[in-house]
Parts: structure tokens; sequence; C-alpha cells
């Protein structure tokens, strides 16, 4: 069971013990906005839970555009700076991304110990918090670092009024300042991770390969976070990876064998969720885990069907798919927690998706059904082979059981006959072995 698992992981850690940061959160509703406003505030206000941030006040604005200069328009700029006043918040947390800049002058209007952070920091953060292994960290890490470094001029302005001695850039080579010495630090950085996280890519790759030359066939579990798949990989493998009700808390991929009612073994990897909004550093820091998906036979598109938004959550997940490039890879849409639904919303449901699979990782309904469906989708491929194994062959005879599905055996004086359907990887191990009636 252990032999395909890529990482042991802990908990998360949480930041209960310390007192909770006090949150304002800032919206911003105008024209084709995909999602609506107060569904995207109210996973804004779980993403700031899960970092360990309580949320005193939400305020929106309703513009045609983003204001460059403060995103928000400044009248309402510093209504947000008497909100974080009266509600002595530590931190505002706009739902979009800001730029450098809108965010530099933000914290201006807001004052000093007042941060202002967008939606990407936000997730980068539970990210940092989360990972676990040493290549998850790795990618988190460079995900922060290449968000910084258009950032750090203001970061610089903050740092220089607690600067000891020296003016600005006299302790520096001609004509360098310490903003591009800084740069110069961070780009540097970037490199010396990327180099890291391409030797352990390899190593990686080495694993997978492995898994590949074993010819089984591949399950990745996809999904927005916190629709259930680390609870639907237990419940198909008997694993034990963590779940949780928080977002993201599942940032390494797992993969465990598992073996269908035919005895076929086959292996299921569990995956990093997505979200709207996805911040594309993410995505491409976490290339190498999510290769795991696009490196996968059948995708299954696990489904949070007792969420209000799960429409737009299937659309957001497809969207990274695609950005992935794993649109072309058999996908399953999986709806899970359906013990949540009341028998209207179930026939809803069906009216909506009618192909689609309702189980309960938490019950167990409806799992029978998504294992037979991963069955013929595995058996897809398959070639359709009657074969006559001598005796002394009966290695093969046992991997015949192990990775293919057999028809039927009989055991004839020549030897074992089975009729078998093999999949690619096996079809030309029992070839030679072909035999008439
Ligand atoms: N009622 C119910 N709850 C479920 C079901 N499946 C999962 N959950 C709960 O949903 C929460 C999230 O489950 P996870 O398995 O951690 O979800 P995930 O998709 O792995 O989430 P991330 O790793 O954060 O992306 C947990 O509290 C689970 O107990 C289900 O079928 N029914
Ligand atoms: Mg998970």
């Amino acid at each position: 069971m252990t032999e395909f698992e890529s990482v042991i992981e802990r908990g998360p850690q949480t930041l209960a013990e310390e007192r909770r940061e006090r949150a304002i959160l800032v919206g911003v509703d105008r024209p084709g906005l995909k999602w609506p406003l107060a569904s995207s505030l109210a996973e804004l206000e779980r993403l700031a839970d899960t970092a360990g941030a309580e949320t005193v006040a939400v305020t929106t604005q309703r513009l045609d555009a983003p204001n460059p200069r403060t995103f928000v328009g400044s009248g309402k700029a510093d209504q947000i700076a008497e909100l974080a006043r009266a509600h002595s918040a530590d931190l505002v947390i706009f739902d979009d991304e800001l730029t450098p800049s809108q965010q530099s002058n933000l914290e201006k209007a807001v004052g000093r110990d007042v941060k202002v952070i967008d939606r990407t920091a936000l997730i980068l953060d539970i990210f940092a918090l989360h990972a676990t292994s040493k290549e998850g960290r790795l990618q988190v890490r460079l995900a922060q670092n290449q968000y910084l470094l258009p950032r750090l001029r203001g970061m610089w302005a903050h740092l220089a009024s607690n600067r000891m001695g020296g003016g600005v850039g006299s302790r520096f080579g001609e004509g360098e300042s310490q903003l591009e010495v800084d740069r110069r630090m961070v780009r540097k950085r970037i490199t010396s991770i990327k180099r890291e996280l391409a030797h352990l890519a390899e190593v990686r790759a080495v694993q997978r390969e492995g898994r590949y030359a074993s010819g089984m066939f591949k399950v990745a579990l996809a999904g927005y976070t916190n629709a259930g798949k680390s609870s639907l990989i237990n419940r198909l493998t008997g694993a034990d990876v963590l779940s949780y009700d928080k977002l993201f808390a599942t940032l390494d991929s797992t993969t465990r064998k598992f073996e269908l009612p035919e005895g076929r073994e086959i292996t299921g990897t569990d995956t990093v969720g997505f979200i709207q909004k996805l911040p594309t550093t993410l995505v491409e820091a976490f290339k190498s885990t999510l290769d795991e998906i696009t490196g996968a036979d059948l995708v299954l598109h696990v489904v949070d069907a007792s969420s209000p938004e799960y429409e737009g959550q299937i659309e957001a997940v497809r969207e990274v798919l695609d950005q992935i490039g794993a649109q072309d890879i058999p996908c399953l849409e999986v709806f899970n927690k359906v013990d949540l639904l009341d028998d209207e919303a179930r026939g809803a449901l069906a009216r909506r998706h009618p192909l689609a699979l309702a189980v309960s990782a938490a019950t167990g309904e409806g799992i029978d059904g998504l294992v037979a469906r991963i069955a013929q989708a595995a058996a897809a491929a398959d070639e359709h082979l009657e074969v006559l194994i001598p005796y002394q062959r009966g290695d093969l005879v046992s991997l015949a059981h192990e990775r293919c599905h057999i028809v039927s055996e009989a055991h004839e004086e020549a030897g074992t006959r089975l009729v078998l359907l093999a999949g690619p990887a096996y079809a030309p191990t029992f070839a030679p072995f072909t035999a008439g009636e």
C-alpha cells in the first residue's frame, strides 16, 4: 500500500492559540463578474478564517471599472480607513488582486499599522501554512517570491523609515539603489528555488515513470477546494489521507493503489484543490504537482453538490484543467456530499446533470456505481485475448489476475487457458501466447 505514497501528510498548523487577527473584507461589484459578489465574499471570509483571521466587517462598492489608484473610489478608501479604526482591524483584505501601486496607495490611506492584502496574498498565506512536504514548501516560496518581486517598491518605502544610519543608497555600489539590490536578491532566490524544484521534479518524474511502466490505470481526483477529494480517495482506497473542513487542506498529491472488484489494481491520486481567481503564480509554481493530473488516464472531477455555487465551481475547475492542458483527458464528474441534499435538490441535480454520478464519501452511497464506472473506463482501452500459458509460466497467470480483467480460466493439459481483457501495457506480454479454440 505504501509503495506509491509520495508524501506523508501532517495535520495543518493553525493559529488558534494566537490572538486572531481582525480583518475587514472589501469587494467591488462591477459589470461582467462571473461570480456573485456575495458568495465570493463569503468564500473570502472562509479563506480568512482558514488563515487565522476573524472577519469584523465587510464592505462593498459598485463601480463600472476599478479605480487605477486605489481599486475602490477615493471616498470608499477613506471609509475603509474609518472602519478599520472603529473595529481596531489589523488587516484589510481585497477580494481581487491589487496592483503593487494600488496596494501601497491603499496602505497609505488606511494607516501604517493596518496591512492591506489581496485574495492572492491570502491564498499564498494559507498555502504557506499548509505546505508540509519539501516540494510543497518550495512551490509556495516560489509563488511568494514571484508575488513579492513587483511589490518590492512598497516594501522598501516602508522599511526606509526604520533603517539605521547612512542615507538611502549610500551603502551600495555606485548607481545601485537598495531597491535594485533587493530585486536582485529576490531574483536570485527565485532562480535557486526553481533549480531545487527542477531537481525534485526529476525525482517525481522517475517515480511517476515507475507507475506508468507498471501499466496500471491511473485515476486523478481533481476539483474545487473542500469538494471532498481526500475523503473520496480514502473511501476508494482505504487510505488515511488528511481531510479537513478547511480550504486547501491538501497541497501535496498522494497516490495509492487500489483494487477493482474484478481484482485488477489501479492507482488513485489526490491533488491540490482549485478555487476561482486562482493566482496564476500558484498554478505555475505547482506545475509539477499538477502534472499528476495531466498524466492520468481518467480524471474524476469531484464537485461539492451541497454548495450553492457548485455550477460556478465546476466552471472554475474546468478553466484550470484547460490551463494546465488536461482538457483532453477523459473526465468523469462526480457529485459528492449528496447525503446533504433533500429529495428536491437531488431531483434538480439529476435533471441538470443526467449523466453525472451522485455519491457520498461520508456514507458510501453511490461508491459502488463510481467504482463500476472507473472499471468501465479502465476496460475501454483493453484488448480481448485468448491465451494458453504453459504451467512453468505461473508468473504470467498471476500477473493477469493482478493487472487484467479475467473473463474465463480453464486448466488444460498444455497449460492455463485464459480469456482476458488486457490494457495496452500488458497486451504485448500476453500476445505471444495467443491460442485458438
Ligand atoms: N456530509 C458530507 N461531508 C463530506 C463528504 N465528503 C467530504 N465531506 C467533508 O467535507 C470537508 C472537506 O473534505 P476533504 O476531503 O478534505 O475535501 P478536499 O476536496 O480534499 O479539500 P482540499 O484538500 O482542501 O482541497 C470535510 O469536512 C469532509 O468531512 C460527504 O460525502 N458528505
Ligand atoms: Mg484534500
